[in-house]
């Protein structure tokens, strides 16, 4: 694919039954509010985004608000900002605005952002109108889709939340041109992870095309988004709330929501936890019989050539790491549920996995990098 111009706008349907919504790919996105106004139905909207997007881009956004009332809530900067209090906050900004049944959220920003927005336009008046407007790669590849909203608790990641599907997503790829390069890569790490569940063949297409990618080549990128989208699109259409098969969509996370926990929310970004979340699930599954040493060095090399940390940070107890995980909202009867690992495209729900394997494969990892 060439370099993409202002007209070439992808669409992507999710279907949900009845229900289905746009995640529109493309430049130029966020300046086109006739595109998106038409799916919002009455006159008040709240812009949530935080104090580093929102100088960026809320300028942009607002050309496509006019003749409505709206007003902006913006987060402090960084993971640890999505939290219950602030979503008291942006509850609260909804009703400085007066906004009724009819009024919409707008998330402009990452995960961070369109998670908390998301979670509070499910709260207001038990459910009004979002769209989501993502301006990270992971936000457009992963969070912006699929009705997970939700914030932390200093206990765990995302224990708090509610399904809550946008009307819209608008992923305008120009704004990636400001995104650091780590948070770029941290994008990445979710787009291995929905090739190494299900999709062999764009996980060989990952590997031929890592180098342009890990160079932020610009037609790679939109292919790699719509490619992810269109994956996480149809898991999403056959199990919205997560009953069955949507749960592979967290290999990586039972242990890369631990390590986010333990470093506060701070130490890793999220798509590095998920990176080296993967890796430690891959190596519970050789350690269970389930893969094979191969398919684990082909997901290492991935990760390591597209710049992401595959090694266990310093300092963490693999005892403590095991004490989050049994929090994880997978889980059942008192027992680890975690997303296994068959090999290259295959992924695979284990239900009592033995915790034993588990802290063996933690510290294992942990001697490997003292
Ligand atoms: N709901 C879901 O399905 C889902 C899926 C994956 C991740 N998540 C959540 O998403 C969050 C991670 O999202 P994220 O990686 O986007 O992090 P983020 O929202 O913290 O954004 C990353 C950083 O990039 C900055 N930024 C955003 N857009 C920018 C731009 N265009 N230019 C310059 N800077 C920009 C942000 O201010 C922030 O510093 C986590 O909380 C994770 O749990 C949710
Ligand atoms: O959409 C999903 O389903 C996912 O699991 C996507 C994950 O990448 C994402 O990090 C999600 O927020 C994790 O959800 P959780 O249910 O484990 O909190
Ligand atoms: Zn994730």
């Amino acid at each position: 694919m060439n370099r993409m111009n202002e007209t070439d706008v992808q669409t992507i349907e999710v279907a949900l039954g009845e229900r289905r919504y746009p995640v529109w790919i493309g430049r130029g996105l966020l300046g086109d509010g006739a595109r998106w106004r038409a799916r919002l139905r009455g006159r008040h909207a709240l812009v949530v985004s935080n104090t580093t997007v929102a100088p960026l881009y809320l300028e942009r956004l607002a050309r496509g608000l006019e003749g409505l009332q709206w007003s902006s809530f913006l987060l402090e900067d960084g993971e640890a900002h999505k939290s219950f209090a602030n979503v008291g906050r942006a509850l609260e900004a909804l009703a400085l605005l007066g906004a009724t049944r009819d009024a919409c959220v707008i998330a402009l920003g990452g995960g961070v952002v369109g998670d908390l927005a998301g979670f509070a336009a499910a709260c207001w008046m038990r459910g009004i109108d979002f769209i989501q407007v993502p301006t990270t790669l992971l936000a457009m590849v992963d969070s912006s889709v699929g009705g997970k909203t939700g914030v932390n608790l200093p206990s765990g990641k995302n224990l708090v939340g509610a399904f809550h599907q946008p009307r819209a997503v608008v992923a305008d790829i120009d704004t990636l041109a400001t995104l650091p390069d780590r948070e770029y890569r941290a994008g990445l790490a979710e787009v291995v992870k929905g090739a190494a569940i299900g999709d062999a063949d764009f996980f060989a297409w990952l590997e031929a095309h890592a180098d342009t990618l890990a160079a932020r080549g610009s037609a790679a990128i939109v292919e790699t988004i719509a490619r992810k989208v269109r994956y996480k699109a149809g898991v999403v259409a056959r199990d919205e709330t997560e009953q069955g098969e949507r749960a592979l969509l967290n290999l990586g996370h039972t242990f890369g929501h631990a390590l986010e926990t333990a470093g506060r929310y701070t130490a890793l970004l999220h798509g590095e936890a998920v990176a080296i979340g993967m890796l430690l699930a891959a190596r519970l599954s050789e350690r269970l019989d389930m893969s094979h040493a191969d398919d684990t060095g082909r997901l290492l090399r991935l990760l390591e050539r597209l710049g992401l940390p595959v090694a266990m940070p310093d300092g963490l107890e693999p005892e403590q790491l095991l004490a989050l995980m049994r929090l994880d909202k997978k889980n059942t009867a008192g027992t680890l549920r975690l997303i296994l690992w068959r090999g290259i495209g295959r992924a695979e729900i284990v239900a009592g996995v033995d915790e034993d394997a588990v802290l063996a494969t933690l510290k294992e990892a942990r001697a490997r990098t003292s």
